[in-house]
């Protein structure tokens, strides 16, 4: 079994090869491998430590697809199935040369929304250090929301180290205020929360980084760390028995798509934790590999290695401790 483990559901993205073209226009596309939690996976594994990823596939073609990238990235497949009766889910998405693109869900009833509790039986926990949990699986169905819960209650029960990122899709839930009660209830139950200052706004009605901060830490005695996204700005640390800090974001020369950012935030952190690095170096990882990867198109091409890493600090002229 390895050090990291999450679930969810790939997304095999068309990403429009038309710089702002509406997606109803564009004719070409490219075809990549996402999926919020997947991206957090590849990332953890090219960065040097084994992972295990729990999700199901359809048995088409673009299951295939998944099956084939994510072993060769090298992230585990032990808990990855096959459903012969539905297909995997997938998204287009828009190229655009400002902002966030739009993206459009063809996954309602995929293979991954049938994925349920009683396959979690058999994910072995011993050897897992941290366990990644996003909002977005709870949110496909709800069989998926019920597996969830008890990979959740599990790992809580196995006092393993939770990160939750509430990574809300309204668009998948359908239902705002569930989304908000839902999403706030698992952050109950992690030990660090990583929220966007924008989903902050969402979530508790504020977007500054020390009120979203304060909201996590007062709803659960679980929770011991706080980092708030804040875009190009970096991020904001806060724990429980000491004063909140910013790391300040890296400067890029073009943003080539945001998506991804967000999960490269993630296991930039994850990682440094698994290092056993301070929580300000945690964050500035966080940073460089969300900076890394809005440079490329993809939702997880730009995630680094050690050496890709060390090369983006030296050329920064920073260093982690
Ligand atoms: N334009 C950018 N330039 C440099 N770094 C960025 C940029 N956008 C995002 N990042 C980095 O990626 C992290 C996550 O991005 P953000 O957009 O805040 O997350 P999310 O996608 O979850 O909303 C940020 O905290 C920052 O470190
Ligand atoms: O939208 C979904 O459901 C997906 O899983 C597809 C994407 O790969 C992630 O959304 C990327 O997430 P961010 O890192 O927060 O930009």
């Amino acid at each position: 079994m390895s050090e990291f483990l999450t679930i969810g559901e790939p997304v095999v993205t068309f990403m429009s090869k038309d710089a702002d073209a509406s997606l109803i226009d564009t004719i070409n596309y490219f075809k990549l491998l996402g999926g919020a939690e997947l991206n957090v996976a590849i990332g953890v594994q090219r960065l040097g430590h084994t992972t295990e990823y729990v999700s199901r596939l359809g048995a088409d073609p673009l299951g295939g697809y998944a099956k084939k990238q994510i072993l060769e990235h090298g992230v585990g497949t032990t808990f990855v199935t096959e459903d012969a009766d539905n297909w995997t889910g997938f998204q287009l998405k828009q190229m655009v040369t400002t902002g966030d693109p739009q993206t459009f869900n063809y996954r309602t009833g995929s293979a991954a929304a049938h994925l349920s509790a009683d396959v979690l039986d058999d994910v072995k926990l011993d050897d897992v250090k941290i366990a990644h949990m996003s909002g977005i699986f709870p949110a496909l169905s709800e069989t998926s929301n019920k597996a969830f819960r008890h990979l959740m209650d599990r790992l809580v029960a196995a006092d393993k180290l939770i990160t939750f990122d509430p990574n809300l899709r309204p668009a998948l839930w359908n239902d705002d205020a569930r989304m908000i009660r839902e999403i706030n209830e698992f952050a109950k139950s992690a030990d660090i929360i990583l929220p966007g200052s924008n989903e902050g706004k969402i979530l508790m009605g504020s977007e500054d980084p020390k009120d979203i901060a304060d909201f996590y830490l007062n709803q659960s005695e679980r929770t011991k760390v706080v980092i708030v996204k804040v875009g190009p700005a970096g991020a904001y640390v806060q724990t429980r028995d000491a004063e909140g800090f910013m790391v300040p974001g890296f400067k890029v020369a073009k943003v080539v798509d945001t998506v991804g950012a967000g999960d490269g935030f993630a296991l930039g952190v994850i990682t440094a934790l698994l290092e056993d690095k301070s929580l300000r170096a945690a964050a500035m990882r966080g940073n460089a590999v969300g900076a890394l990867q809005v440079q490329t198109p993809g939702d997880n091409d730009g995630y680094p290695t050690p050496a890709q890493l060390a090369a983006f600090y030296a050329a920064e002229g920073v260093s982690e401790d």
